[in-house]
C-alpha cells in the first residue's frame, strides 16, 4: 500500500471517528437537554394549574376548572393537562368530576406516595414527555392549603399530569446536529483534501525514490525523480537527481575506460554496476598478476602461474601455450597447465611449420568458440579427467550429457605480440556447452595476456642475453662459463643418484696447420662442423661444451668407465673418417685426441677430475695423437702439480 493511500485512509478514519463521537455527544446532549427543559416546562405548567385552581376556589369559580384545563391543552405543544383528586379531598368536598380520579397506575402511585414521575413516550409516532406531579398540603403561603383543606400538612391533595409534545424540539435538535455534523464534515473534507495536497508530493517522491533505488540496485542510474514542490521534498528530489547524474556519469566513465582496456563493454542485460565492478576487479587482479610475474625468475614460472590462473580463476581446465622457436617453429611450453608436456590440442605439425597455426600466422585471436572448425590445426579431444567430469556433470547427468561434457571441441587462441611479432600463442579449450561462458571470460583473459606480454618479452630478452653469455657464438655450444654455473647442480644430481660423470676432453690434432694452410675461415668451418658431429654423437642428457679454441669437453651423465671409453673411441673414429668440406672445393680429414677421467672415481672434486682429463689428453697428444687415453694416477706429478 502506498504512503498516500495510507495517509488518506488514516485521515478518513480520523474524520469518521470525530463525526461519530460528535453525533453520540450531540444525541446525548439533546436527550439531557430535552429532559431538563421538558421537566421545567411540566413543573411550570403544574404550578400554573395549581395557582389557577387556588384562585378559582377563592373566587368561587372552581366549577369552571374543566374549561380551564381544556383551554390549557390548546397551548402549542401541550398535549394533555389533567388533575386528579386524592381520597382526602373527595372525603371533604365529595366526588369531583369523572376525569378527576386516577387514570393510570402512575397517577395512582403519585397520589399514594406524593413523588413526581416523569417519562418519555411515543404516541402515534410523536415523541412526548409526561410529568405527573403531586399537590402536597402546606401551611406556607397566603392563602395556604390548610385554610380550606382539613388535612394534615404534607398530605397528598391531588396530582396534575402534564404531557408535552417533543416533536418540534426533536426536529430542531436533529436539524442542529445535522447542520453541525455537515459543517464539521465539510471542514474535515477540506482538511483531508488539503492534507492530501501537502502529502501527495511526499508520497509521489517516496514512490519515485523507491523505483529509482530498485533501478540503481540493478546498476541503472538513468532514472530521475520529478521535482513537484519547492520545499524540503523538492530539495530531496533535486539532490537525488544530482547524485544519480553523478553516479551515472561516473559509472559511464569507468565503464568506458574499462571497455577500452578489456575491449568489451559490460553486457547490456547484466547489472551495469555489478558488471563494471567485476571488470574493475578483473583489471585490478590482472595488474596484481603483472606485478607478481615481474618478480618471477623465468618465463616457465610465468607460464606455470598463468596456467594455474586459467584453471582456478577462469575454470579453464584445458589450455596450451606455444612459443615461437625460431622463424618457422613453435614449441609447446605448457599443455593443460603442465610445463613441458607434449602438444595435445593441435596438429603437431604446427611445431615444425608454425604457419599452420592460424593465430601465429594472422596475429589475431582465433575464435573457435563461435566458429568451430575455423582452424584446421585444432584437434578436439576427449577429456582425460573423469573425476572432473563427474564433478561438473553432476550425479544426475545423462550419458549423452556426460559425453558432450567430456568432449572439449571448442577453442579460442590468443596470440601474444612481442616486439611486433607473435611471440607466443595461448590456446583455451572447452566444450560446446561451456563455450558461451568462456566467451564471456575471454576479454578478461585477454587483459591478463596483455599484461603478461611485456613481462614475457623482458624475460625473453633477459634469457636470451643470459643464454648468449653462456654459449659460444660460433658453434652455438655451451661455453666454459655455462659449465661454471651448471657444475654445482650437475654434481648434486650425480651425488643424489649415486652415479658417475665421465669427462672427455677433446682436441683437434694439428689444427694450427688448418689455419695456416687454408686460413681462419676454413678453420672456423671445421670447428662448426666438428661441433655438429659431436652433437649428433651424443645423447640428450650429455653435455657438450666448447672449452677452449679447438678444445671441447663432453660430460656423460650416469656413465661407466667402459661406456665412456667406448663413446670416446666411437667419436674419435667417426671424426677420423669424416671429410670436412672446404669452401671453394675439396675435403679435409682431421683426427682428434681424447683424454678421459671419471668423477668422483678419479677425484672427489670436479675441477680436479677435469684437470685429470686434460692430463690424459696431453698424454694422448704426446703418445702420437688420434687416440683415447684414460687418465691414470701416475700421469699426475703431485709434487709440483704438473704432469
Ligand atoms: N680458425 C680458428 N682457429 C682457432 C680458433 N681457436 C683457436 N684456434 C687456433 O687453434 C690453434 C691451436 O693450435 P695449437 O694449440 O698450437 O695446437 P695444434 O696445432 O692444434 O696442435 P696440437 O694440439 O698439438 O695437436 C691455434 O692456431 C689457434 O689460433 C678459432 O676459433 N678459429
Amino acid at each position: 500500500m502506498t504512503l498516500n493511500r495510507k495517509i488518506t485512509l488514516l485521515l478518513i478514519a480520523v474524520a469518521l471517528g470525530i463525526l461519530l463521537t460528535l453525533l453520540v455527544i450531540s444525541l446525548y446532549a439533546f436527550r439531557a437537554f430535552s429532559l431538563a427543559s421538558s421537566t421545567a416546562h411540566v413543573q411550570t405548567a403544574a404550578e400554573i394549574v395549581r395557582v389557577h385552581l387556588t384562585e378559582a376556589m377563592i373566587n368561587g369559580v372552581i366549577d369552571k376548572r374543566e374549561q380551564f384545563l381544556n383551554r390549557l391543552v390548546e397551548i402549542h405543544n401541550l398535549r394533555d393537562a389533567r388533575v386528579v383528586r386524592s381520597a382526602l379531598v373527595n372525603q371533604q368536598f365529595g366526588e369531583g368530576l369523572s376525569r378527576e380520579s386516577a387514570a393510570d397506575a402512575i397517577e395512582a402511585a403519585v397520589l399514594v406516595d406524593g413523588v413526581a414521575r416523569y417519562e418519555f413516550s411515543e404516541w402515534n409516532g410523536e415523541p412526548r414527555f409526561r410529568g405527573t406531579l403531586p399537590y402536597i398540603a402546606t401551611a406556607r403561603g397566603q392563602p395556604n392549603c390548610l385554610q380550606c383543606h382539613q388535612v394534615l400538612e404534607g398530605s397528598v391533595l391531588g396530582a396534575v399530569t402534564i404531557e408535552l409534545s417533543l416533536a418540534e424540539l426533536r426536529r430542531r435538535a436533529l436539524t442542529a446536529i445535522i447542520l453541525s455534523i455537515a459543517t464539521i464534515g465539510i471542514i474535515t473534507l477540506i482538511a483531508i483534501l488539503g492534507a492530501r495536497r501537502l502529502i501527495l508530493p511526499v508520497g509521489h517522491t517516496a514512490a519515485a525514490l523507491d523505483g529509482l533505488v530498485k533501478r540503481a540496485l540493478q546498476g541503472d542510474f538513468k532514472g530521475r525523480v520529478e521535482q513537484r514542490t519547492n520545499d524540503d521534498i523538492g530539495a530531496i528530489a533535486s539532490h537525488t537527481n544530482r547524485l544519480l547524474s553523478f553516479l551515472d556519469e561516473g559509472l559511464s566513465r569507468i565503464g568506458a575506460r574499462v571497455t577500452e582496456l578489456t575491449g568489451r563493454p559490460p553486457h547490456r542485460d547484466n547489472n551495469q554496476l555489478q558488471a563494471t565492478l567485476e571488470m574493475v576487479d578483473g583489471l585490478a587482479d590482472a595488474a596484481r598478476f603483472k606485478s607478481t610475474i615481474e618478480e618471477d625468475e623465468t618465463k616457465t614460472e610465468i607460464y606455470d602461474r598463468f596456467g594455474r590462473l586459467l584453471e582456478t580463476r577462469f575454470a579453464v581446465r584445458h589450455s596450451s601455450v606455444y612459443e615461437t622457436d625460431g622463424p618457422k617453429r613453435l614449441a609447446a611450453i605448457a599443455v593443460d597447465g603442465k610445463i613441458g608436456a607434449d602438444c595435445r590440442w593441435c596438429d603437431p605439425q604446427i611445431l615444425v611449420r608454425s604457419e599452420t597455426c592460424r593465430a601465429k600466422r594472422s596475429g589475431h585471436p582465433v575464435d573457435g568458440l563461435r566458429q568451430p572448425g575455423i582452424c584446421y590445426a585444432f584437434r578436439p579431444g576427449t577429456d582425460s579427467h573423469p573425476a572432473r567430469n563427474e564433478e561438473t556433470a553432476g550425479p544426475g547427468a545423462t550419458d549423452e550429457h556426460d559425453r558432450a561434457r567430456a568432449h572439449p571441441d571448442r577453442h579460442y587462441c590468443i596470440p601474444i605480440i612481442q616486439s611486433g611479432m607473435v611471440g607466443s600463442v595461448v590456446q583455451l579449450i572447452t566444450t560446446a556447452e561451456e563455450a558461451p561462458k568462456l566467451l564471456e571470460q575471454v576479454p578478461y583473459i585477454q587483459v591478463y595476456v596483455r599484461e603478461m606480454a611485456p613481462v614475457l618479452e623482458a624475460k625473453r630478452l633477459t634469457e636470451t642475453l643470459r643464454e648468449s653469455a653462456l654459449r659460444d657464438a660460433m658453434t652455438g655450444l655451451h661455453n666454459r662459463r655455462f659449465l661454471e654455473e651448471y657444475v654445482d647442480s650437475l654434481i648434486a644430481t650425480a651425488r643424489r643418484r649415486n652415479t658417475k660423470l665421465a669427462l672427455l676432453m677433446l682436441d683437434l690434432d694439428y689444427f694450427k696447420m688448418v689455419n695456416d694452410t687454408y686460413g681462419h675461415d676454413v678453420g672456423d668451418t671445421v670447428l662448426k662442423a666438428l661441433a655438429e658431429l659431436l652433437k649428433q654423437s651424443l645423447r640428450a642428457s650429455d653435455l657438450l661444451i666448447r672449452f677452449g679454441g679447438e678444445e671441447f669437453l663432453i660430460i656423460l651423465q650416469e656413465s661407466s668407465e667402459e661406456g665412456a671409453m667406448t663413446v670416446a673411441e666411437k667419436i674419435r673414429e667417426s671424426i677420423a673418417e669424416f671429410k670436412f668440406s672446404i669452401p671453394g672445393g675439396g675435403n679435409l680429414q682431421k683426427t682428434i685426441s681424447v683424454g678421459v677421467a671419471m668423477f668422483p672415481e678419479d677425484s672427489e672434486t670436479f675441477w680436479q677430475t677435469l684437470k685429470y682429463a686434460d692430463v690424459a689428453l696431453y698424454r694422448a697428444k704426446s703418445d702420437g695423437r688420434n687416440r683415447v687415453v684414460r687418465f691414470a694416477p701416475e700421469m699426475w706429478s703431485a709434487e709440483d702439480g704438473i704432469y
